[in-house]
């Protein structure tokens, strides 16, 4: 459903972002996209939504570039930025005013969504929180239905309450048809939700895979007293012991620790490609 070939950007001639940058997300997934701050995810996102465009290569939303944001390309891309402007009208007017422009927009699901988190239709947006104007956008995205969501930093901001309600909607409302591209820091806000997880680190894309290719791949554990530490690939002290990231040769199956894993790929770069690329490795080194 979104195909990215060659993609090349920067702010400036001088210092590019991305250089022939390829990703493709699929129908029916959840990506998580994780990277070290100014690694350029909400660039990416940008990217994805049409709100920058490309100097080189091309970002396609079911054949069309995003680029051209026509309307075939809007009404089914929503896109929660990281920081963001509310109007100073009620939550009834926003939705008056933006849900035209949205044609599987569902006003009963978003009645339901702000009843979810104790808002009314009556609230004027610029007397809400910060975390309560985050809610009122993420419950309105939810309500567009469309075919595909780009959260940046969705969770920042929510009461720990709110963070699991986050993940509940998300989980209840989602459908095979749609894509959702999520952006975070906060690791273990989307455990359990995501089942992709894209790292991007230095203008790269390190891993592009889902969470069940990640587990038959890696084990994830903590070492007991007696284990070897020779073949983990990352290890990090605990307050339980050390937990670290191994080859997993006897195809054990563990629970895939998200912020392990952003470690280990960002440390082991060339291991981890070895891993989940042997035969672009190969090739590349051969
Ligand atoms: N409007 C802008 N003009 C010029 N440079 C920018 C602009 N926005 C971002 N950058 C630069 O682009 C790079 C990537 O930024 P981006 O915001 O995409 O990263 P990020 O991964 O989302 O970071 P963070 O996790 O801190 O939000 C950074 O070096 C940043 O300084």
């Amino acid at each position: 459903m979104l195909n990215i070939q060659n993609l090349s950007f920067g702010y400036t001639r001088r210092k590019p972002i991305f250089e022939n940058l390829s990703l493709t997300l699929k129908q029916g997934n959840i990506y998580g996209l994780l990277g070290k701050n100014g690694a350029g995810k909400s660039s990416l996102l940008r990217l994805i939504g049409g709100l920058l465009f490309p100097t080189e290569g091309s970002c396609q939303f079911n054949g069309i570039a995003t680029r051209t944001r026509s309307v075939a390309v809007l009404q089914n891309i929503y896109f929660l930025p990281e920081e963001f402007h509310t109007p100073d009208i009620s939550i009834a007017e926003f939705v008056n005013i933006n849900s035209p422009f949205y044609p599987k927009f569902n006003h009963e699901q978003f009645a339901n969504y702000l009843k979810e988190f104790q808002l009314s239709a009556t609230d004027k947006l610029s007397k809400l929180s910060y975390g309560q104007k985050k809610k009122v956008l993420i419950g309105f995205g939810l309500a567009t239905n469309v075919q595909l969501l780009i959260l940046d930093e969705p969770t920042n901001g929510l009461d720990i309450p709110s963070k699991s309600q986050f993940r509940k909607l998300i989980a209840s409302s989602f459908t095979d048809e749609q894509t959702i591209i999520i952006s975070t820091h906060q690791v273990r806000d989307l455990d359990g939700l995501i089942d992709n997880i894209i790292i991007l680190d230095e203008s790269t894309i390190l891993l592009n895979n889902s969470i069940e290719e990640i587990g038959e791949r890696l084990s994830f554990k903590l070492l007991a007293g007696s284990d070897s530490h020779h073949e983990a690939i990352y290890t990090e002290q605990t307050l339980k012991g050390t937990m670290a990231v191994m080859p997993n040769h006897t195809q054990e199956s563990t629970k895939v620790d998200l912020e392990l894993l952003f470690n280990a790929v960002i440390h082991n770069r060339e291991l981890l490609k070895e891993i989940f690329y042997p035969k672009s490795f190969n090739t590349q080194h051969a």
